[in-house]
């Protein structure tokens, strides 16, 4: 666990203060869904026939998104910005949304998750625009076994993308690979060698209960353990020395068996289940419809859009935001850790419509 402000009393929250919890955290890391819309239906994420999507007018526009932005970075210390979804990329006013954000926050570091497709035609521009860098995720090399886990054929374009992103300078480039059981767990060792000779950081996700399908089991999902296991039928995997610092992925050197004293490139293990890291977590999420979610998990969400759409000002906006925030649950939605324990519920929403 990282450093915490003290446990801050109500009496404590001025109009000054950031977004605190009743447990101690600090959220400074702002994750907001520009869509719920995707191209894609992963598995563990969307059901095969898609979801009812939003309708236009009430996802956030251009310029609610750049206001909440500002009023989170101005007067609630917002640090870093996650534009993700459903797909960032099938968002048509993204590049006109990063500029404008860039515009009022020159040294904001601002980041995307994305699935590349149309990535190889837009790399460019999104990197003039005002990117600082992309996470991509990808779950396999194998155009049968992609096609499998995300139900499109499109391997092959999601190459290119990622190509293209590191060409245009988006990088650190990191690569999000959630494994699955039995369909491409066995690649483990193979997207290793892929990512660390490109000098991309790989990250093996497990896999949460966030599938629309309700198909999660905690026998069923591959654990943080069984990932290095895997990785170590190849590789000697040790401790990065580097300070985690809140992220939700543990990093590992990866060296070779025959070369044990070079550092091949790093790979990150985001054991959300096993290995919980919301003692230290710094998240605060908006979805694309304005709603406030404190934690991935919440049951409760705080609707921002109302306020931005009528004659509030930014003050209102702002208490509204850190009152939802205060409450948030000290882990996976609850008092405790406990993913697929008999107490967990799982959220409404899928992780494409809460915004992974
Ligand atoms: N438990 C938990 N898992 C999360 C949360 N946010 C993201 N994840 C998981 O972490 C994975 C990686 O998320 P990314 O969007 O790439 O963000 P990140 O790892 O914070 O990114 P970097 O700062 O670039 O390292 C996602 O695919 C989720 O599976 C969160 O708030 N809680
Ligand atoms: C919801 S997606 C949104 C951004 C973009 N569409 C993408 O896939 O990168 C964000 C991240 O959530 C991850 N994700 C989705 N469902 C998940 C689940 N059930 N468990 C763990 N990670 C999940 C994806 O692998 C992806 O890295
Ligand atoms: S993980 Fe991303 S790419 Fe896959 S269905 Fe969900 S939102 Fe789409
Ligand atoms: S589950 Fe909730 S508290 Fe835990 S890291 Fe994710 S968002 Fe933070």
């Amino acid at each position: 666990m990282g450093t915490h402000l003290g446990m801050p009393s109500v009496a404590g929250r001025s109009a000054t203060t950031g977004l605190l919890d009743t447990h101690g955290r600090q959220a400074t890391d702002m994750r907001l869904s520009l869509t719920d819309k995707c191209n894609l239906r992963c598995t563990y994420c969307m059901p095969a026939e898609g979801l009812n999507w939003l309708q236009k007018d009430a996802v956030l526009s251009r310029k609610e998104i750049v206001r909440l932005v500002r009023i989170g970075v101005d007067d609630l210390g917002i640090r870093e910005l996650r534009l993700t979804g459903g797909e960032p990329l099938v968002r048509a006013d993204l590049l006109d949304i990063i500029r404008d954000i860039r515009a009022n926050h020159p040294e904001l570091p601002i980041s995307m998750t994305t699935n590349a497709l149309g990535l190889d035609r837009r790399a460019v521009q999104l990197k003039e625009a005002g990117l600082t860098r992309i996470n991509v995720s990808m779950d396999s090399l194998h155009p049968e076994t992609f096609a499998q886990l995300t139900r499109r054929p499109f391997l092959d374009r999601v190459l290119k993308g990622i190509e293209a992103a590191a060409a245009a300078g988006l990088g650190l480039v990191k690569i999000n690979a959630v494994l699955m059981r039995g369909i491409n767990d066995h690649e483990a060792p193979d997207l290793v060698e892929w990512a660390v000779a490109r000098g991309f950081e790989l990250r093996f996700i497990e896999q949460m209960p966030l599938d629309a399908d309700h198909g999660w089991t905690k026998e069923g999902m591959v654990t943080a353990a069984e990932m290095r296991a895997l990785v170590e039928t190849r590789f000697v995997l040790t401790p990065d020395p580097r300070n985690r610092d809140g992220a939700p992925a543990e990093r590992w050197e990866v060296r070779s068996k025959e070369a044990p004293d070079v550092v091949l490139g790093t790979v990150g293990i985001i054991a959300s289940v096993t290995e919980p890291f919301c003692a230290d977590c710094r998240r605060t999420r908006v979805t694309a419809e304005g709603k406030i979610m404190s934690c991935l998990f919440s049951r409760e969400e705080t609707d921002l859009r109302d306020l931005l759409r009528s004659e509030a000002g930014d003050d209102a906006v702002a208490q509204r935001w850190r009152d939802a925030m205060w409450l948030k649950p000290r882990a996976h939605g609850m008092d405790h850790t406990g993913l697929g324990a008999a107490d967990f519920v799982q959220p409404d929403r899928s992780m494409s419509a809460i915004g992974g």
